[in-house]
């Protein structure tokens, strides 16, 4: 069977994430969006392909999106949901990616009756290996919530929780999780040129070394600690390392720490 074309989207915001959003609906198919972006450098790929305006004003009048995707900074918020107000109704939903922005305060800022289903996506979506958890709000029908999953599933893997609260600490490990991977890359390197290495391997061993193991990961049905424990030969090297980094004041408590953080973050940005 195969789908139905997508339905026409509004998207605001088209960054780093909203962009990685548009392309993969472009690839699924989709016909016709309107972006909303103040930034030309952000929207330059889709010239010709979407309608770019600056500004909400500018949405083309009778433009009656089957969902308006909210991907700009949560501190935007406050001034740009209310200016999207007159989209709210039975045939739009409205999908947010932004942190921390629950769904009690984007329906007030909408007006107060708007379907909004808030997601959690990560950067991954620009090459469609993202991972997405959604939580659909008050109002949302079986169709928004099927609208939305083949939205963000456009973009990798999705899944859903029925408890808004969920999404804080979602978005400390997978949304904000690939920074942790690439800071690993960063400081592997920094590691290795430490140790004598020319700089230019060290980068490529980094790179090359985050990236097949991630590839492993996703291919191998081993979970992460027997793969970790099939580099680990008994009394040799990786052995001294993961002394060191598995030590309980060490990755476990700061990882521990550093997600607490996030999570704490999260919420603060609530409203
Ligand atoms: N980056 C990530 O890893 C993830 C981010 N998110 C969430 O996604 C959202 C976007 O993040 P990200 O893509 O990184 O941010 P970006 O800054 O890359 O993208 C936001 C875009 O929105 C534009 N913009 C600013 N104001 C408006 C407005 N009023 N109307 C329309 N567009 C506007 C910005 O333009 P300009 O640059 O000119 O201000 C920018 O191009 C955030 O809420 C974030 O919490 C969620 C998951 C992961
Ligand atoms: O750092 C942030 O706030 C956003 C949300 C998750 C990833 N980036």
């Amino acid at each position: 069977m195969t789908d139905s074309p997508l339905p026409p989207l509004l998207l605001i915001g088209c960054g780093k994430m909203g962009g990685a959003m548009l392309a993969g609906w472009l690839e699924r198919g989709l016909t016709e969006a309107v972006v909303v972006e103040p930034n030309p450098a952000a929207t330059a790929a889709f010239a010709g392909r979407v309608t770019v305006v600056d500004n909400p004003a500018a949405i083309p009048p009778g433009f009656r999106p089957a969902a308006v995707v909210l991907a700009i900074k949560p501190q935007e918020a406050a001034a740009t949901l209310p200016t999207l107000a007159h989209l709210v109704g039975p045939e739009t939903a409205f999908l947010s990616i932004m942190a921390g922005r629950n769904v009690a305060g984007m329906r007030t800022a909408l007006g107060g009756a708007a379907a909004v289903i808030r997601a959690m996506p990560n950067t991954p979506a620009a090459v469609r290996q993202g991972f997405t958890v959604a939580f659909p709000g008050p109002g949302v029908t079986a169709a928004q919530r099927g609208l939305a999953d083949r939205l963000l599933s456009a973009i990798g893997e999705v899944a859903w929780v029925e408890e808004e609260g969920l999404i804080d600490p979602v978005t400390a490990v997978s949304g904000g999780g690939p920074a942790y991977v690439f800071l690993l890359a960063e400081v592997l390197e920094a590691a290795a040129i430490e140790q004598g290495l020319p700089p230019d391997l060290a980068r490529r061993m980094a790179r090359a070394t985050v990236a097949g193991s991630g590839a492993l990961l996703a291919a191998s049905p081993e979970d992460s600690a027997q793969l970790r424990k099939n580099v680990t030969s008994p009394k040799g090297t990786t052995e001294r390392a993961l002394a060191v980094l598995m030590a309980p004041e060490a990755w476990p408590a700061l990882m521990s720490k550093a997600i607490a953080a996030a999570t704490d973050r999260s919420r603060e940005l609530a409203g």
